[in-house]
C-alpha cells in the first residue's frame, strides 16, 4: 500500500517510519525543508529512543522517502494528516491553520478511492467540517479520524503496538470502505490482537481529548493530594503507592511533582477547555479549568519551596536544575515545567544552571537568558 504522511514533526516522523517498518511504501511530506533534508539523510530531527536506528533501516529498504512537495502525495492510497495543532496565540483554542492549509493543498492531488486520515489532535467538530469540504469537491471522497496516543520516549513501541485503534468514520458504505483501508494499513498490529473501535467522528475526536484530560486529571489529583500531605506530614509517594494497589485506581500517572508539561497535555487540555466553552458544556469547563490551575500552581509552589529551603531569599543563590526536557528520554522542551521554574528562579535573583544530556539546544532557543551545562561537571 502507498501511504503519504503529511507533517513530519514528532508524530508524523514516527508514524512514517513505523508504517514503512510495517511494509508500506511511505512518502513523508513537510513544508520544513531542513526537517525533510535531515530525515532523508537518516538524521532524526529530534531525540527519540530507537528512531535513528529504525529510520536508517527503513530508508535502506527504499520504502520510505521524504519530500517538501505536496504533489508527491499523488499516487498514495491513504493520506495521514499529522501536522501540528499548537495553542493559538491570545487564547486557549487550538490553532487549526496548519490542518486547514495542509488539507486544502492535499485536495489538489487526491485520486478516486483515496482515504484522508486525520491523526492530529483537533477540536471536536473538525472532521465533520473537513468531510463537508471534501464532499463538495469530491462527492465520493473518504475521510476518517484516527487519533494517536503515543507517548514521547516510547513512541516507536506505542506506534507499532498501540493499546487500541480508534477509527472515526462516517456511517454506511463510506465508513466500511474507510475502515477496510485502515485495517489494511494496520494489518500487522491488528493481527497481533490490538483492539479496534469504530465510532462516529465526534466520538473519535473526543476519545483523544478525554484520554489526555483524564491523564492530566490523575496528575493534578495527586498534586492536590501533595498539598494536603505537605501540611499534614503525610508522604505523597507512599499515599500514591497505597492508592495504586486498588486496581480501580492504578499506580500509573500518580507521581506528584512539578506538574505536567510537554507538547500535548497542557495544550490539549486548554484546547478542550476552549471547545467545551464554545459548546456551552459549563460543568466540563469548570472541571478542566481546575485541573489546569492546579498544574500551573505546581510550578509556583516549587519556586516557593525552593526559596524556603535556601533561607527565604533566592538572591545570589546558586541553583542547578537537572533536566530541561519535559520528561526523561526526550529532548522536547515544549512547555517544560523545569525550564519555566528555572526562569522564575532566575528572575527572583538566583544564579541558575540547567543541565540536560539531550535538550540543551532546544532549551537555549526558548530561554536564551539561562545558563546551560551538558552535564554536572561545570555546576556546583
Ligand atoms: N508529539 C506527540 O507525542 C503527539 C502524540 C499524539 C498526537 N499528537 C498530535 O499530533 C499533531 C502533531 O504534533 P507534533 O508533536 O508532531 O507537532 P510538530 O510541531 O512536531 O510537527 C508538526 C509538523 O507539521 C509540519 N507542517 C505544518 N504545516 C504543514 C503543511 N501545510 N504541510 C506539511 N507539513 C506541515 C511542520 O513543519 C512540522 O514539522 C498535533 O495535533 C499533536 O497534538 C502529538
Ligand atoms: O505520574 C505522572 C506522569 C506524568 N507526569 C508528567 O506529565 C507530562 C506528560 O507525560 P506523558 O503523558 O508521559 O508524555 P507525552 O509524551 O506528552 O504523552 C501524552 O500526550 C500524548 C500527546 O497527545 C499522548 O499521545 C499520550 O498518550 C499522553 O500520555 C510530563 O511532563 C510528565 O513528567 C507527571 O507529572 N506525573
Amino acid at each position: 500500500m502507498r501511504i503519504s504522511v503529511i507533517g513530519c514533526g514528532y508524530l508524523g516522523a514516527v508514524h512514517a517510519v513505523c508504517l514503512a517498518k510495517l511494509g508500506h511504501d511511505v512518502i513523508g511530506i513537510d513544508i520544513d525543508l531542513r526537517k525533510v533534508g535531515d530525515l532523508q539523510a537518516a538524521r532524526a530531527p529530534f531525540f527519540e529512543p530507537g528512531l535513528s536506528e529504525l529510520l536508517d533501516e527503513v530508508l535502506m529498504t527504499g520504502r520510505l522517502k521524504f519530500s517538501p512537495s505536496m504533489a508527491d502525495a499523488k499516487g498514495s492510497d491513504v493520506h495521514f494528516l499529522c501536522v501540528g495543532t499548537p495553542q493559538r496565540k491570545g487564547d486557549y483554542a487550538a490553532d487549526m491553520r496548519h490542518v486547514d492549509s495542509a488539507f486544502v493543498s492535499l485536495l489538489d492531488f487526491l485520486e478516486p478511492g483515496n482515504l484522508i486520515v486525520g491523526k492530529s489532535t483537533v477540536p471536536v467538530g473538525t472532521a465533520v467540517r473537513l468531510a463537508d469540504q471534501l464532499s463538495r469537491r469530491y462527492p465520493d471522497g473518504l475521510l476518517a479520524w484516527n487519533p494517536e496516543f503515543l507517548r514521547e520516549g516510547l513512541a516507536i513501541q506505542d506506534t507499532l503496538s498501540p493499546d487500541r485503534f480508534v477509527y472515526g468514520i462516517p456511517e454506511g458504505e463510506d465508513g466500511t470502505r474507510a475502515a477496510q483501508l485502515l485495517d489494511a494499513v494496520y494489518a500487522t498490529p491488528l493481527a497481533a490482537g490490538v483492539p479496534r473501535l469504530c465510532t462516529n467522528y465526534a466520538t473519535a475526536e473526543l476519545v483523544k481529548a478525554a484520554a489526555n484530560s483524564f491523564l492530566a486529571t490523575k496528575i493534578s489529583y495527586i498534586n492536590a493530594m501533595a498539598e494536603v500531605c505537605e501540611v499534614t506530614g503525610a508522604d505523597v509517594t507512599l499515599l500514591a503507592d497505597a492508592l495504586g494497589f486498588d486496581e480501580r485506581i492504578g499506580r500509573k500517572f500518580l507521581n506528584a511533582g512539578v506538574g505536567f508539561g510537554g507538547g500535548c497535555l497542557p495544550k490539549d487540555i486548554r484546547a478542550f477547555m476552549a471547545r467545551v466553552g464554545e459548546l456551552g458544556a459549563d460543568q466540563a469547563l469548570t472541571f478542566l479549568r481546575e485541573v489546569d490551575d492546579i498544574n500551573v500552581r505546581r510550578r509556583f509552589r516549587t519556586v516557593e519551596l525552593t526559596r524556603t529551603l535556601v533561607g527565604n531569599s533566592l538572591l545570589g543563590k546558586r541553583i542547578t536544575v537537572l533536566g530541561a526536557a519535559f520528561k526523561p528520554d526526550s529532548d522536547d522542551v515544549r512547555d517544560s515545567p523545569a525550564l519555566s521554574i528555572a526562569a522564575q528562579l532566575q528572575l527572583q535573583g538566583a544564579e541558575v544552571t540547567v543541565t540536560d544530556p539531550e535538550a540543551i539546544d532546544g532549551a537555549r532557543r526558548r530561554f536564551p537568558e539561562l545558563v546551560y551545562e551538558e552535564d554536572l561537571t561545570g555546576s556546583s
